[in-house]
């Protein structure tokens, strides 16, 4: 079998970390660090995997300067890519890092827009790759221009040809990706009570909300939950995974760090609770990192004994 992951970033954006001591909403804030990284949740994902010494692909829309220099990043690093052109600028999203309390805000833009033949160009592409592919990640946003049924289209697809499914997407992203049922998907806490419309507030209605997925036929669903750690849900099982002790420098990247490890995971055959043991410890290396920058895989296979795991069910 193909060990080749695909990764979909519709909507990528070159992120600018700034840090500020002290972020004050209405205030004159200055600056005392700057960062620019390649971003967008499927190029993070491209990056970690690149790491993890695995062959990915990544594919998705890029256009105008940003879009250049998230290419010649993607060069520097060795990363395959095969992007479709946009006519339209790929978008800049801000990230500032209060630097006192550890705590980043992101504004992120709305990107530029997707003509519909680029959008046909970029299909034909994906296409082309998933005949060589085991395992497709689509991650973000949807640009404008592209419907928000696009991730169920493009999981159909990939589902035809025999090739698992990982999708990490909010809102309504989410809610029409999981139409496709993914085999595996993401949400943080926030976005998983969003989907629901629910607070939850347990492991015990993390596991019940997550069953309403899994009773859909979503294999696994893996919860994040920041520094509280991450819970990982199928139809009879149920593993908590507790982080290790950091100092969050940016947690941007932290999901998309857990969804390459999951990726890398199932290419190596590993279990939920293996899966998870890895995932969350990707995730911990990187917000340990500034701006968008990630995990290696020697960071990670280190502090991988440090992630507390407790089998809840099956
Ligand atoms: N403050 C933190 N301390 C330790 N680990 C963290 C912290 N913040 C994030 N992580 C790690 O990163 C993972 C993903 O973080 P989370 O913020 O839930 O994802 P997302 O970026 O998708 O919102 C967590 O499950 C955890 O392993
Ligand atoms: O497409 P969206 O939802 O705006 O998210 C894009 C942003 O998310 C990131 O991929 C980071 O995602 P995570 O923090 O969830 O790992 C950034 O690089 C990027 O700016």
């Amino acid at each position: 079998m193909s060990k080749l992951v695909i990764t979909v970033t519709l909507n990528p954006a070159l992120d600018k970390t700034v840090t500020v001591e002290g972020l004050e909403v209405g205030g004159l804030n200055r600056v005392d660090d700057i960062r620019i990284d390649a971003g967008g949740k499927g190029i993070n994902v491209a990056k970690v995997l690149k790491g993890f010494n695995e062959n990915v692909t990544a594919v998705g829309f890029m256009g105008g300067h940003n879009g250049k220099l998230i290419l010649e990043g993607l060069e520097r690093e060795g990363i395959n890519h095969s992007f479709t052109e946009t006519a339209t600028e790929t978008r800049m999203n801000l990230k500032v890092v209060d630097s006192t309390v550890q705590v980043t805000t992101e504004i992120n833009e709305r990107g530029g827009v997707v003509s519909p033949q680029e959008r046909t160009l970029f299909q034909k592409t994906l296409e082309n790759h998933l005949d060589k592919a085991s395992i497709l990640v689509l991650g973000g946003s949807v640009p404008p221009g592209i419907e928000h049924a696009e991730y169920a289209l493009l999981i159909k697809a990939a589902k035809s040809k025999g090739v698992k499914t990982i999708l990490d997407a909010d809102g309504d992203a989410l809610r029409y990706g999981l139409l496709a049922c993914p085999e595996v998907i993401k949400p943080n806490i926030h976005e998983l009570e969003q989907l629901l419309g629910v607070t939850l507030e347990s492991d015990g209605e993390i596991i019940e909300a997550a069953r309403k997925l899994t009773a859909q036929g979503i294999e696994w669903v893996i919860v994040s939950m920041g520094g509280e750690g991450s819970l990982a849900v199928s139809k009879d099982e149920a593993v908590r995974a507790r982080p290790f002790r950091i100092k969050p420098e940016s947690t941007v990247g932290a999901g998309d760090s857990m969804v390459a490890a999951i990726a890398s995971s199932l290419l190596h055959g590993r279990g939920m609770e293996e899966t998870l043991r890895w995932a969350t410890a990707a995730g911990s290396v990187t917000a340990s990192k500034p701006g968008t920058q990630v995990c290696r895989s020697e960071e990670v296979e280190e502090r991988l004994n440090d992630v507390g795991i407790t089998r809840i069910e099956g």
